[in-house]
């Protein structure tokens, strides 16, 4: 799988390196990019946080105004930002709006036409792209790595997360779309990629996920700006998904309500150090 490098940019004393690549998961070009912290080497491979980012972004959003490598780099972990969907693609309606289609994948495997072809972001963020990145960078560790994300990155980080006991060291969210399927935004992405039956979204919803959660301590950081209009117009719903985790018992959950942050990367930047030493703590680095 041939991989092709858009650019190298050295920061904070390591390496962004903004990659591409034909992916066979989506039958499309796939961008992604990886920050490389200093000190890794194949002796000493860096654990991996992979942060999901949200509707309309590419990786540069984070990569520009995350700030997360800057934490990063100190503590020796390594970051992997995938795309938020498959690009060079044009099927009716994939353009048209910025909550659906292009840059709105939610992470989920799209089992409707026109999506199903290509929208298989699921199986590309947890098999892979791992696969991929793991194959050809040695100085990542692939028995360590964690998950994170930011609104529609959040979702797709809480719900993978739920969905592969094991696969994750830990979890944590800015802003997650908690529980899309009572919410406007996820209503039209479920609709869009998997149809009308609502059991089968709720395969793809943290809040439902989590009632059936039996696999010990969630390891789970989330915080939620109390200025943010997208919460304040029930698109996140945070409370459904803590009083889902109060009801079926589940430890190590902690949400915090931060006040006056709206839904932006100057929420995400200011608590971005909790949420790397979050990752940092469980991948064994702290
Ligand atoms: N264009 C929209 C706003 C879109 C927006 O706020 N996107 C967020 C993620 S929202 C949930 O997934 C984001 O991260 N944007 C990128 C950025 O750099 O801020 C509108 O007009 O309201």
């Amino acid at each position: 799988m041939a991989l092709e490098t858009k650019a190298t940019i050295t920061t904070f004393g390591g390496r962004f390196l903004k990659l591409s690549h034909s992916s066979s998961t989506t039958s499309t070009p796939m961008n992604f990019t990886v920050f490389i912290p200093p000190g890794a080497s194949s002796s000493k491979p860096a654990p991996v946080l992979i942060y999901l980012s949200g509707l309309t972004c590419t990786p540069d959003n984070v990569t520009e105004k995350g700030f997360l490598h800057a934490h990063a780099s100190k503590l020796g972990l390594a970051l992997l930002y995938p795309d938020t969907s498959p690009r060079g693609t044009d099927l009716p309606g994939e353009h048209d709006s910025w909550d659906f289609g292009s840059a709105a994948s939610f992470y989920i495997d799209a089992t409707k036409e026109p999506y199903k072809k290509h929208y298989q972001m699921e199986s590309y963020v947890t098999k892979e792209l791992p696969e991929l990145v793991f194959s050809e960078f040695k100085e990542l560790d692939k028995t360590k790595v964690s998950i994170a994300g930011h609104s529609m990155g959040g979702h797709g980080a809480l719900t993978l997360y739920l969905k592969n006991p094991g696969m994750y060291k830990s979890v944590s969210a800015w802003a997650p779309i908690a529980n899309p399927s009572q919410c406007p935004w996820g209503e039209k992405a479920f609709g869009g990629y998997i149809g009308d039956d609502k059991a089968a979204w709720k395969k793809h919803d943290a809040t439902e996920l989590v009632k059936s959660w039996k696999n010990g301590p969630l390891k789970a950081l989330i915080d939620v700006g109390t200025g943010d209009n997208f919460y304040k117009q029930k698109q996140l719903l945070p409370e459904n998904f803590e009083a889902a985790v109060k009801e079926a018992g589940v430890e190590d959950v902690t949400v915090r309500y931060q006040d006056g942050y709206d839904h932006s990367y100057f929420f995400i930047s200011t608590f971005g150090e909790d949420h790397v030493k979050h990752a940092a703590k469980h991948l064994g680095l702290l």
